[in-house]
C-alpha cells in the first residue's frame, strides 16, 4: 500500500492571509495543497481561479493539487497548468467526453484525476485508468467545506481499489469531505491513500497538531 498522504484544503483557510496558511501546513509536512475550484453552476458556490494558484506558486513547493468543481473544464485546463497546477482533478459528471479532456491534462504535462460524485458509479473509470493518476471518491456532495462525512461511499473505496489493483494501475485514491481524526483511519483502511482535510485542518487553532493527529489517525487504518 502507498504512503498516507495529507492534503489540506485551503477552502478552509484564512482567505486574508492565504500564504501564511499555506506556509502553515508546508512547515507540518503535509505532502499536497489542495485547492477547490468553484464555477456557481456545476455546485452551488464560487471559490478560486487561476489567479489565486499563479500567486501563491511562488510561496510554496507543495504539490498543487487542483479540484475543478466546473462545469466545461477543458477550457481552463491549459490555463491552471500554466498557473502553477501539478495535478487537474475533473468531475466526470459535467465533462462529455472524458478521454479527451483527461488527455488534455496529461498533453497540457500535469498529472490527471477524476473526480466521482457519492452516489456515481466508478464503472465510468474503467476504460480511461490508464491515462489516469488519482481517482478522487467525493465523501460529500461537493460544494461546501465542513459537512458531514457520507459513510456509504466505504465500499466504493474497496471497489475502486480492486479495480486498479486488477488493471495494474498504480493510480492514487484520494478522499476529499468530512475528513477527520474520526474518519481517517476508516477510509484507509478502506483502500484510500491521499486524505483531503479542510475544516478539521484550518479550523484548528493549532494547524500542524491537527495535520499530524490526521496522519496518525489515518496510518492507524494502514495495514
Ligand atoms: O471539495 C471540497 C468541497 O466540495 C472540499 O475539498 C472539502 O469539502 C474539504 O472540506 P472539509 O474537509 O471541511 O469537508
Ligand atoms: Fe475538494
Amino acid at each position: 500500500m502507498t504512503a498516507v498522504k495529507i492534503a489540506p484544503s485551503i477552502l478552509s483557510a484564512d482567505f486574508s492571509a492565504l500564504w501564511q496558511d499555506v506556509l502553515k501546513v508546508e512547515e507540518a509536512g503535509a505532502e499536497y495543497l489542495h485547492i477547490d475550484v468553484m464555477d456557481g453552476h456545476f455546485v452551488p458556490n464560487i471559490t478560486i481561479g487561476p489567479l489565486i494558484v499563479k500567486a501563491l506558486r511562488p510561496k510554496s513547493k507543495m504539490f498543487f493539487d487542483i479540484h475543478l468543481m466546473i462545469e466545461n473544464p477543458d477550457l481552463y485546463i491549459e490555463e491552471f497548468i500554466k498557473s502553477g497546477a501539478d495535478l487537474v482533478t475533473v468531475h466526470a459528471e459535467p465533462v462529455h467526453h472524458l478521454h479527451r479532456t483527461v488527455s488534455l491534462i496529461k498533453e497540457k504535462g500535469a498529472r490527471a484525476g477524476v473526480a466521482l460524485n457519492p452516489a456515481t458509479s466508478p464503472a465510468v473509470l474503467e476504460y480511461i485508468l490508464p491515462l489516469v493518476d488519482l481517482v478522487l471518491l467525493m465523501t460529500v456532495n461537493p460544494g461546501f467545506g465542513g459537512q458531514a462525512f457520507i459513510p456509504e461511499v466505504l465500499p466504493k473505496i474497496t471497489a475502486v481499489r480492486k479495480m486498479l489493483e486488477r488493471c495494474g494501475s498504480s493510480a492514487e485514491i484520494q478522499v476529499d469531505g468530512g475528513i477527520n481524526r474520526e474518519t481517517a483511519a476508516a477510509v484507509v483502511k478502506a483502500g484510500a491513500n491521499v486524505l483531503v482535510a479542510g475544516s478539521a485542518i484550518f479550523g484548528s487553532e493549532d494547524i500542524a497538531a491537527a495535520v499530524r493527529q490526521i496522519r496518525e489517525a489515518a496510518e492507524g487504518g494502514e495495514g
